[in-house]
C-alpha cells in the first residue's frame, strides 16, 4: 500500500556513505492500536443503545430526538474512525544537513525556483513580502542557484515598486548576512531580535527603515510618485499601469529585476534572480485563485530558469533558517527514495501567538501531529506553503511523465539563455496569458489542481493518488514562520473557506473516501477524509449545543441515568476522547492552556464557520453561487492586536456567524441555570446529570462570549444588534421546543 522501499527503521544515503535522514517510528504506536480497538467497542456498544432506543420509543417526539443523536453519532464516529489513521503509525524524522556537502559540491546542488504569492496590496502589505522575498534570497545556498519569483494577483504597481526597492537593498542584505551569519535573514525580525548594535548594523538598519518608509509611504498614498522613480528602466515598467489597468483586467506584468551573473552585490557577489509577475487578468477568463497563479509561475519559470526543485511560499511566510534547502538535499539527493519522492512539507508555524492562543491558530492537529501520522504511510498532505517539490511531481505519475503542450515546459528541459533574453521573455509573457490554458491538461492532469478553493490540499491528495510520496520535515527550529488571524471573524472566515474547498473535495469525481481509498489504500484515504469532511462535524457540534439544552429547560432526560451502566459507556466515549486529544496536544509541546483554546475552537467553529460553510456549499451545488478564495488580512490594528496579546476575544463587527454562537451561548447559560434548579428541587436528578453536565461543559467555554455580551465596552465587544438578534432567536427556538417536548 505504501512505498515500502523507505519503510525501514533508518534510510541513508548508500551503503557506505554517511547517513542524510533517519526515521524512527513513534513508541506510542501500540498503546494507539489497543486504545483504538477499545474505543471501537465502545462506539459498537453506543450504536446498540441508540438501535435499542430507537425502536422502544414510545412517542413521535422521543424517535426524532434519538434519530438526530444518532445521526451525530455517526457522523462523530465517522470523524473519529478517519481521524486514527495519524494514530498507526506515526514517526519522526531526522536530518543530517552536516553530511550534504561531503557527498556532493556546492556547485553541484540542484537550483531553487522559489515562488511567493501575493494579492492585495492592502491587506498583504507589501513590505511583508518583501521581508518574505529577502528571507529567501539570503539562503545559505549557491546564490546562482536561486530564483525568487513573486506572483502579485493584485496586479499592483506599488508591490513592484517594493520589489523595486527591495532589489537594490538585497545588494546590501545578502552580504550583510553571508559576513555576519545572521539567523533572522527577514529583515523585519532581525531587527526586532536582540542584534548586536555596530556602526555596520546601525548602517543597514538606517537603510532599511527609509525603505520601508518610502515603500509604506508609497502604499499610503496609493500611487508611485515621481520623486521615488530612480530610472528609466523602472519608470518604463510602472508605465504599463495605465487607466485602463485594473485588477481584474490587466496584461501581463513580468519584470526582471535582478539577473544572476550579471547583477552583483556590493561585495562583488553574484545576486539570485528576482522577478517580479502578474500574470494577465480578465473578466471573461477563470483565473482559479491561488492554483491559477501558481501554474502561471510554473510555466514562466520553465521558460525563464526551470530549476528542478520548486519552494512554495505564502506572501507571509518568511525563512526563519537559512539551512532549510540543504536541509531538502537530505531527501532531494537520497537515491533510495528520489523517484517517488513529490514534495517536502514543512509545518506552518507562526509568530506572535498570544499565550493561550484564544483562536488556537496554531492548528496544532492540522500542521503538527496529524502530518506526523501520515507520515508513517505515503506521507503528509500539502499545506500550501513551506513546501519543496520536484518540479517533475507536476507532470504526470512516477512512472509516465505527461508532456505539456510546448517542449520548453517540460520539466527536463534546460534552458541555455539568460531571462533577460528576447525569446525568454516572450515565451514567459505567452505562458502567463489567461487563455493560455484553453483546451491544456493545466490544472487537471499537470501542475496545481482546479477545482477547490483549498487547492493546497488538492493537489497534495491527487499527486498522492498518482502514487506519489511526500514528506514531513520539522526540524527543531522553525524553517518558516507565518501570520496567523488576530480577530476572531477573519479566523472564522479562513476556516469556513477551506470547509468549502474541502467538501468540494468530498464531494467530487476524486472524493477521498471512494476513489482516496481505491487509489492510496485504506489508511491514507481515510486521513483525507478526516479534512475533507471536517465540515460535517457543524452537525454533532450544533445538535450538542442545543438539543439537550432545551429539554434540559423543559425536565426532559435524553441520556442514560446515573445509575444505568450505560452512563459509564457515554462517560468513557467523551473522557476518552477529550483525554486522548489532551493528551496528543500536550505530548506535542503544547500548553493544556492551548489545548483548551483549541477545544474552544473546536466547539466555535462547529457553530459557527462548519455550519455556514456547509450551508453555502448546499447553496454553491444547487447553483446559488457564492464568494470566491477571500485573502485573509495580514494587517495589524494596533487597538486589535492590544486586545488579542490580552487574550481578549474580538467580536466587533456584526456577522451572522456570531449570531450562532451568541444563540448557543445564551442557550447553554439559560438552560444551565434552570437545569440546575430543577437538579436541586426534582426527583429526576439521575436523568438530568449528564445534560447538566454537558451544559456546564459548554457554559465554560462560552465564558469570553458572556464576557464579550455584557462586560465589555471596548470595540471588540459584541455588537449589540448580534445580542438582540441571539436573545430573539433564542427565545423563539425556546418556545418551539417546549410546544413540541411538553
Ligand atoms: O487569488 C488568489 C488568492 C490568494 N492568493 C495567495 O494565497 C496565499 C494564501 O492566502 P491567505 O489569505 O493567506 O489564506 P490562508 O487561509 O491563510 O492560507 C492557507 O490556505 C490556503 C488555501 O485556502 C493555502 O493556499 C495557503 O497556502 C494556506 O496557508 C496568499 O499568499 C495569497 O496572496 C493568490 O495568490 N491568489
Ligand atoms: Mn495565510
Amino acid at each position: 500500500m505504501e512505498g515500502h522501499h523507505l519503510r525501514g527503521c533508518s534510510t541513508t544515503y548508500s551503503a557506505h556513505a554517511l547517513p542524510l535522514h533517519t526515521l524512527k517510528p513513534s513508541r506510542r504506536v501500540g498503546l494507539n492500536r489497543v486504545f483504538a480497538a477499545v474505543y471501537t467497542c465502545a462506539i459498537i456498544a453506543l450504536f446498540y443503545r441508540h438501535a435499542q432506543t430507537l425502536l422502544c420509543s414510545k412517542t413521535l417526539v422521543s424517535f426524532y430526538v434519538t434519530l438526530t443523536l444518532f445521526i451525530s453519532d455517526l457522523i462523530l464516529a465517522f470523524m473519529w474512525a478517519n481521524g486514527q489513521a495519524f494514530r498507526m503509525r506515526p514517526v519522526y524524522r531526522k536530518e543530517y544537513p552536516e553530511n550534504i556537502e561531503k557527498a556532493m559540491k556546492r556547485s553541484d546542488f540542484p537550483a531553487l525556483d522559489v515562488f511567493i504569492c501575493t494579492a492585495d496590496p492592502w491587506k498583504e502589505p507589501p513590505m511583508r513580502v518583501v521581508n518574505t522575498a529577502l528571507s529567501v534570497m539570503a539562503y545559505d545556498y549557491p546564490t546562482e542557484k536561486i530564483s525568487v519569483y513573486v506572483s502579485d494577483d493584485g496586479g499592483s504597481a506599488l508591490t513592484l515598486f517594493a520589489f523595486m526597492e527591495a532589489a537594490k537593498f538585497a545588494a546590501h542584505w545578502l552580504p550583510f548576512c553571508r559576513k555576519n551569519n545572521v539567523v533572522e535573514r527577514s529583515p523585519d525580525e532581525y531587527f526586532a531580535s536582540n542584534y548586536s548594535r555596530t556602526p555596520e548594523t546601525e548602517k543597514i538598519k538606517i537603510m532599511y527603515e527609509s525603505m520601508k518608509v518610502r515603500v509604506e509611504h508609497v502604499v499610503e498614498t496609493g500611487k508611485v510618485g515621481e520623486e521615488y522613480i530612480t530610472s528609466d528602466h523602472d519608470r518604463h515598467a510602472l508605465s504599463k499601469w495605465t487607466d485602463e489597468f485594473t485588477r481584474q483586467n490587466h496584461p501581463t506584468v513580468i519584470q526582471v529585476l535582478l539577473e544572476q551573473n550579471k547583477d552583483t552585490d556590493v561585495a562583488g557577489h553574484w545576486l539570485p534572480n528576482l522577478v517580479y509577475v502578474s500574470r494577465q487578468k480578465s473578466k471573461t477568463s477563470p483565473h482559479h485563485f491561488k492554483a491559477g497563479a501558481l501554474n502561471v509561475l510554473l510555466r514562466a519559470s520553465a521558460a525563464m530558469t526551470n530549476a528542478p526543485l520548486i519552494l512554495t511560499l505564502d506572501c507571509d511566510m518568511y525563512s526563519n533558517d537559512p539551512g532549510t534547502p540543504i536541509r531538502v538535499l537530505c531527501y532531494v539527493l537520497d537515491p533510495e527514495i528520489q523517484n517517488k519522492l513529490a514534495y517536502i512539507q514543512f509545518p506552518q508555524e507562526f509568530h506572535g501567538l498570544n499565550k493561550s492562543d484564544i483562536y488556537a491558530c496554531e492548528h496544532k492537529h492540522l500542521f503538527k501531529l496529524n502530518p506526523i501520522g501520515f507520515d508513517g504511510l505515503s506521507g503528509p498532505n500539502y499545506v500550501g506553503t513551506g513546501c519543496f517539490f520536484r518540479r517533475r511531481a507536476f507532470f504526470g505519475r512516477p512512472s509516465t511523465l505527461v508532456l505539456p503542450e510546448i517542449k520548453e515546459l517540460s520539466p527536463d528541459y534546460v534552458v541555455n539563455k539568460p531571462i533577460t533574453a528576447q525569446s525568454v521573455l516572450e515565451l514567459a509573457h505567452h505562458v502567463a496569458g489567461c487563455n493560455y490554458e484553453d483546451q491544456t491538461k493545466w490544472g487537471s492532469k499537470i501542475g496545481f489542481r482546479y477545482g477547490s478553493l483549498v487547492e493546497d490540499y488538492y493537489t497534495g491528495f491527487r499527486l498522492q493518488c498518482e502514487g506519489w510520496m511526500s514528506i514531513f520535515c520539522c526540524p527543531e527550529r522553525a524553517a518558516f514562520l507565518g501570520d496567523v488571524p488576530f480577530n476572531l471573524l477573519d479566523a472564522l472566515g479562513q476556516n469556513k473557506r477551506w470547509a468549502i474547498g474541502l467538501l468540494e473535495v468530498a464531494f467530487s469525481r476524486y472524493s477521498t473516501i471512494t476513489y482516496g481509498v481505491k487509489a492510496m489504500g485504506l489508511l491514507m484515504g481515510l486521513g483525507y477524509s478526516y479534512y475533507a469532511f471536517w465540515a460535517a462535524l457543524s452537525i454533532p457540534v450544533t445538535t450538542y449545543s442545543f438539543l439537550p439544552q432545551l429539554a434540559l429547560h423543559d425536565g426532559v432526560s435524553i441520556f442514560p441515568k446515573v445509575s444505568e451502566p450505560w452512563f459509564f459507556l457515554y462517560m468513557f466515549l467523551f473522557l476518552g476522547a477529550y483525554g486522548q486529544d489532551c493528551l496528543d496536544f500536550v505530548l506535542g509541546g503544547g500548553t493544556i492552556q492551548r489545548w483548551w483554546s483549541n477545544q474552544r475552537m473546536w466547539m466555535i467553529k462547529g457553530l459557527s464557520c462548519y455550519l455556514f460553510g456547509l450551508t453555502e456549499f448546499l447553496l454553491k451545488s444547487i447553483g446559488i453561487s457564492t464568494q470566491g478564495f477571500n485573502v485573509t488580512s495580514k494587517v495589524i490594528d494596533d487597538e486589535q492586536s492590544k486586545r488579542y496579546d490580552q487574550g481578549r476575544f474580538e467580536f466587533g463587527v456584526p456577522s451572522p456567524m456570531f449570531v450562532t454562537l451568541t444563540m448557543a451561548a445564551i442557550i447553554n447559560l439559560f438552560s444551565f441555570i434552570c437545569g440546575l434548579v430543577k437538579f436541586l428541587n426534582c426527583s429526576n436528578k439521575e436523568g438530568l446529570f449528564m445534560q447538566l453536565f454537558l451544559t456546564g461543559s459548554i457554559v465554560m467555554n462560552c465564558l469570553p462570549i458572556y464576557q464579550a455580551m455584557a462586560l465589555r465596552s471596548d470595540k471588540g465587544k459584541m455588537p449589540i444588534r448580534t445580542t438582540i438578534t441571539a436573545t430573539f432567536l433564542a427565545s423563539a427556538l425556546y418556545a418551539v421546543a417546549s410546544i413540541i417536548l411538553k
